[in-house]
């Protein structure tokens, strides 16, 4: 058997189209665009991309872009206080400080610094709390877009066994803390699970996110589950002096075994910043008093 593969390209790009819809509706009735506050500190190529294309979709998608960028060696009071002034300005809905920061700053403090009604990327301890508890609040993208690629794909979840591989607070606990609401059977490996294989096999939903290249096996897959690969790892490419990128999860031989699979470029990647513009939408209605339903997007 061959895994379908889960074409998250795709489904971002429609995601993106509906949020365009509503940001139009959104400036018809506030008067003024929904707004996007990025900020970035130091070069990180990778950062600079990612900042870059999450200002070109949001103007594409109709929104205002507000793009920070400070110097690796800027104080942390410099960022807080910049943090302060976007939490004050009425023209930006969302905020959102890019990961990782420099060395010098501690992102715990920089992420509380952020108004939760404004906290788009879901990582303040506040928007998790509202998570934990069912309220609502901001959902971190990346855990979002899983799990809508996971309903789009299997439906209602309830009942199923989800086995969620990593433990970070942007990724694994939020997934785990989505996939419980869902009603799933949830379990949270890590690396020191014992015999995770076998943990793994259980699973009718498997969502590895640990940044270990191609680490999930084939023989680790129960035939037919659905399989969500977190992982971009850049490895070296067969080319001299090239690289590609691969995810967490062996694709080649757990398309054999898995009922679907999302690929790595292509699959939960792009739904990262499809969903980070569905929230900075969502913050806009909040914010501006305006009504949105809850099916809307
Ligand atoms: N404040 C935040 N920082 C970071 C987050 C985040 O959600 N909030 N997530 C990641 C990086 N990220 C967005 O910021 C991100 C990662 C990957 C992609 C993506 O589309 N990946 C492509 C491949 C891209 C490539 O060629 O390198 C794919 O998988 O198809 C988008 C956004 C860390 N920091």
């Amino acid at each position: 058997m061959t895994a379908a593969i889960i074409d998250g390209k795709a489904f971002a790009a429609n995601l993106r189209g509906k949020v365009g819809e509503l940001a139009a509706a959104f400036e018809a009735k506030a008067g003024r665009k929904a707004g996007l506050a990025v900020v970035l500190v130091g070069e990180d190529p990778a950062s600079q991309v990612y900042v870059r294309s999450k200002g070109k979709q949001t103007v594409e998608a109709g929104m205002a872009s507000f793009e920070h960028r400070l110097p690796a060696e800027t104080a942390e009071a410099d960022l807080l206080a910049l943090v302060e002034q976007l939490n004050t300005d009425p023209a930006v809905d969302g905020i959102l400080v890019q990961l990782p920061l420099p060395g010098h700053m501690d992102e715990q403090k920089v992420i509380s610094a952020i108004n939760p009604d404004k906290d788009v990327d879901g990582f303040h301890v506040i928007s998790a709390g509202r998570l934990a508890v069912g309220q609502p609040g901001f959902v971190p993208c990346t855990p979002l877009g899983c799990l809508m690629l996971l309903k789009d794909r299997l439906g209602s979840l309830s009942g199923l066994d989800a086995v969620v591989i990593g433990r970070s607070n942007i990724v694994g606990k939020p997934m785990a803390q989505l996939l419980l609401a869902e009603s799933c059977t949830v379990t949270i490996a890590h690396s020191r699970t014992k015999d995770l294989p076998a943990v793994v096999r259980r699973a009718d939903i498997v969502v590895a996110a640990v940044g270990r290249p191609e680490m999930v096996k084939a023989d680790w897959i129960k035939p037919g589950a659905t399989v969500i690969d977190v992982g971009i790892n850049r490895v070296p490419a067969a080319e001299e002096g090239k690289t590609r990128l691969v995810g967490d999860v062996g694709y080649a031989g757990v398309m054999e075994v898995a009922g679907a699979v999302t690929p790595v470029p292509g699959g939960v990647g792009p739904m990262t910043i499809a969903v980070l513009l569905r929230n900075a939408l969502v913050a806009a209605y909040r914010n501006a008093g305006l009504e949105l339903a809850a099916d809307a997007i």
